[in-house]
């Protein structure tokens, strides 16, 4: 049998996935790309450290000269995170001609067009992923098996840390820190999860999705972001009562060659197939011209479920490795326009804490009427306090109309505090709109 040697950079959560994988399945492997695929180093950054069972510690190193200069090695294996080193260790290793593996979601949202654009330059294989969703072969599938469609419009729960702890404090009453610490202990979260529970790792996805899904190149600046830290069990409870759930969710949206993007809590309907993604579990709610509606669904974080893309990507590369390379024609008619938010259209969930006055809630009405945003349902709780909380339900409005009402509203001497707002995904249009 044929043998191809690579190296892993990493033997973290999802390093020791990928080194479990090539064990166990050894021989589905073998058979599915016609190569004994041998790791001959693995780089980390403390060789001393007790590693995973089976991890031989002569293949641990923390020299990455030990990687590059070995000319047998013909598949790097990025999975350390972080933008510097793991950047330049890849650049290296294109300029080597090796091909390269990547779960770096971060990396590739913020340098993605340079490295793809260096890997067609080199000739050699760039494959990542593990990248978006875990295991759920998305970017093959918006790269192949849709590549006919115009997609129009993806949605997605891209983070499995966020799922996890949303999951947890819809089922049970749990305090969010601990949450937090069981997802990074099943090797969920990023090295700091405030990427994770701020939005940035779900908006990353959505960027490298975007790139892929719109045709064009994407910035990550580019999408707007609001992570889950201000969901309360309030917001959660009242969700419920008005028949939805709160998902962070990832939307991009292209219509007549403009594009939304964002990252941000969001109510959905409680029968909306994404509703009931729960736990780690990711899910990616497509519409394309000509497939219509499509969802994935599967494990987005941990060892072996990214472990999995992975290993897939690893074996695509070998069946590709002897094929001539094929090189993206440069494409400049492409360039498409970013919605701004404020332009953005949804429902809105608006929760105000007001003082318990006659009359506060007609005048909230009327200046939320001065702004153009039309009230589908007001619900008032704690009567009888001095404080009450005050949540409107809007129809379907421009996200500036919205900003400009609330920041009038909360300069009232009867309004305590703007607690939250979240927009609600319902897929209606606003009254008049296109
Ligand atoms: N965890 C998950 O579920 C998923 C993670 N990803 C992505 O995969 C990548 C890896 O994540 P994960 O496995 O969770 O991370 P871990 O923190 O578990 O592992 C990182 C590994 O990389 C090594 N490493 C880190 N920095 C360096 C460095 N400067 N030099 C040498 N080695 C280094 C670490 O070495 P040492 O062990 O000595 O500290 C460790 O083995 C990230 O890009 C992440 O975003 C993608 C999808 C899912
Ligand atoms: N931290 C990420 C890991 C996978 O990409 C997540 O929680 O989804
Ligand atoms: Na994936």
């Amino acid at each position: 049998m044929k043998k191809i040697k690579i190296a892993l950079l990493g033997a973290g959560t999802v390093g020791g996935g990928v080194w479990d994988i090539l064990q166990t399945n050894k021989e589905n492997i073998t058979r599915n790309c016609g190569y004994e695929i041998e790791v001959e180093k693995i780089l980390v950054k403390d060789a001393t450290k007790k590693r995973k069972d089976g991890i031989p510690e002569n293949l641990l190193t923390s020299n990455f000269e030990d990687i590059i200069y070995n000319d047998e090695i013909e598949i790097v294996v990025e999975v350390m995170g972080g933008i510097e080193p793991a950047k330049d260790y890849i650049v290296k290793a294109l300029k080597q001609k090796k091909h390269v593996v990547t779960a770096n979601k971060a990396l590739l949202a913020n340098h993605g067009n340079e490295i793809i654009k260096l890997a067609e330059d080199e000739g050699v294989q760039l494959y990542y992923e593990a990248s978006v969703a875990g295991g759920i072969p998305i970017i093959q599938t918006l790269k192949e098996s849709l590549a006919g469609n115009k997609i129009e419009k993806m949605m997605g729960i891209l983070n499995g840390t966020t799922n996890y702890i949303l999951t947890k404090m819809t089922k049970e009453k749990v305090d969010f820190d601990a949450v937090l610490k069981e997802a990074q202990a099943m090797g969920y979260a990023e090295a700091d999860p405030t990427a994770d529970v701020e939005g940035y790792d779900a908006a990353h996805k959505l960027t490298v999705l975007s790139s892929l899904a719109f045709g064009t190149s994407v910035k990550f600046d580019e999408v707007y972001r609001e992570g889950i830290s201000k969901i309360t069990s309030i917001d959660i409870d009242y969700a419920r009562e008005l028949g939805y759930v709160i998902k962070l969710l990832a939307i991009g949206k292209e219509d007549a060659g403009t594009i939304e993007m964002r990252v941000h809590p969001t109510f959905i309907s409680q029968s909306h197939p994404l509703a009931s993604v729960n736990d780690s579990f990711n899910a990616i709610f497509i519409k394309g011209n000509a497939v219509g509606d499509l969802m994935l669904y599967g494990r987005g974080a941990g060892d072996l479920p990214t472990g999995s893309a992975v290993v897939g990507d690893i074996i695509a590369v070998i069946k590709g490795k002897d094929k001539p390379p094929v090189k993206a024609e440069e494409d400049t008619s492409t360039v498409k326009i970013i919605k701004p938010m404020g332009e953005t259209e949804s429902e809105y969930y608006i929760r105000l804490i007001v003082k318990d006055k006659p009359g506060v809630l007609g005048t909230i009405a009327s200046l939320f009427g001065k702004h153009n945003v039309s009230l589908s349902s007001v619900l008032q709780k704690g009567e009888g306090v001095p404080a009450v909380s005050l949540v409107f339900i809007t129809h379907c409005t421009r996200e500036a109309d919205v900003q400009e009402a609330i920041e009038e509203i909360i300069t009232m001497e009867e309004v305590v505090e703007l607690a939250n707002l979240i927009r609600v995904e319902n897929g209606k249009k606003r009254a008049g709109a296109q």
